[in-house]
């Protein structure tokens, strides 16, 4: 089996949203798939109407194909401080024609005022390990693990884009969504995430190799690219107009300035990924500025390196759970 669903990129592609269908007759939402977390949870119709601000609800109990998991609870906080919670219900989920019918679907009750706010989320499709689900009493397998054991092959692949629709594909390599070859790296998957080592970097085309060994997770439910201060350091230093503002939490630097390099991280065998200077614009510090918030910014605060969106849509990428590996390719 196999299955491919058309991602879509919000405003500075801040997130990526793709459609859902749950229950019978299907009621179709739009979710953000997380491969930094574990959880399916959806805006529902259990939550206080104060609580939702034009998200699609779904109802359980507009499904005849629903079933409550009577006494099971799901709690889950992100590292932004964000959080929701609710009930869980049994149910059928089908993404890009790929339909899991007994997935756990994890209903809001509680939702924190970032997701409220965020009015085109109507929720999330985490697709990092189970290990790291938060139902209670039992955890709850991921769609991809309840799906993996029927799929062609056992991987789903990120192509992200640059300001325009990507793809999300199930069970199968597309050969036509990439250039050149693939490279795979291990996954330790201990913590939940897809977790990889780099062996280092480069800032410009005409930049000396660093050879340091970056630990960090592939996270496509983080917007930007968070590495260690010394290669942010690194990086920013190139740029003319670039400082760090602690006003406006992070590095930025003046949005037409031409001297912003690409950036360029290794994966293995000598392949590097390029990171287009243009992807380092991330958005307008305030409105009418004339500086820009950098898309690379410090990990520091989370304490391991994020390959967030800004990283992810420089690539093709495979996730590959059966041999717990991640696959690069330029694109
Ligand atoms: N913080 C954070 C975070 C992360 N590291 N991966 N996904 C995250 N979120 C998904 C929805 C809100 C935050």
């Amino acid at each position: 089996d196999r299955g491919s669903v058309q991602n879509s990129p919000k405003l500075y592609d801040v997130e990526y949203l793709m459609p859902v269908s749950l229950g019978t007759p299907s009621q179709q939402l739009n979710l953000d798939l997380d491969t930094g977390s574990s959880d399916l949870w959806v805006f529902s119709t259990l939550l206080k109407e104060s609580m939702v601000n034009g998200q699609t609800l779904y109802n359980p109990n507009a499904s005849t194909t629903s079933d409550k998991m009577e006494g099971y609870t799901w709690k889950i906080t992100y590292g932004d401080q964000s959080y929701s919670s609710g009930d869980v219900y049994i149910d059928t989920v089908t993404i890009g024609d790929l339909t899991v019918s007994t997935q756990a679907v994890e209903a809001a009750k509680v939702v924190s005022e970032e997701f409220t706010a965020d009015s085109d989320n109507d929720g999330l499709v985490g697709l990092g390990f189970g290990i790291i689900n938060t139902v209670q009493p039992y955890k709850q397998k991921t769609f991809f693990e309840k799906a993996m054991p029927g799929l062609d092959s056992p991987v789903f692949t990120a192509d992200l884009k640059a300001g325009a629709p990507g793809r999300y594909n199930f069970g199968y390599i597309d050969d036509d969504a990439y250039s050149g070859n693939i490279t795979y790296v291990p996954v330790n998957s201990t913590d939940g995430f897809w977790r990889w080592v780099s062996p280092g970097f480069q800032v410009g085309s005409a930049g000396s190799f660093n050879s340091t060994r970056i630990h960090g997770i592939a996270d496509t439910g983080t917007t930007l690219l968070l590495l260690p201060d010394s290669v942010c350091d690194a990086f920013y230093s190139q740029i003319a107009s670039a400082e760090y503002e602690p006003s406006q939490g992070g590095y930025t630097f003046e949005c037409g300035d031409p001297t912003v390099p690409d950036f360029y991280f290794g994966t293995a065998n000598g392949q590097m990924i390029r990171i287009p200077g243009s992807y380092m614009s991330y958005s307008k510090t305030d409105t009418g500025s004339s500086r820009c918030f950098g898309g690379m910014q410090s990990d520091s605060g989370v304490g391991f390196t994020i390959w967030g969106d800004v990283a992810l849509k420089a690539a093709f990428v495979v996730f590959d759970q059966g041999s717990e590996q991640l696959g690069w390719a330029e694109k």
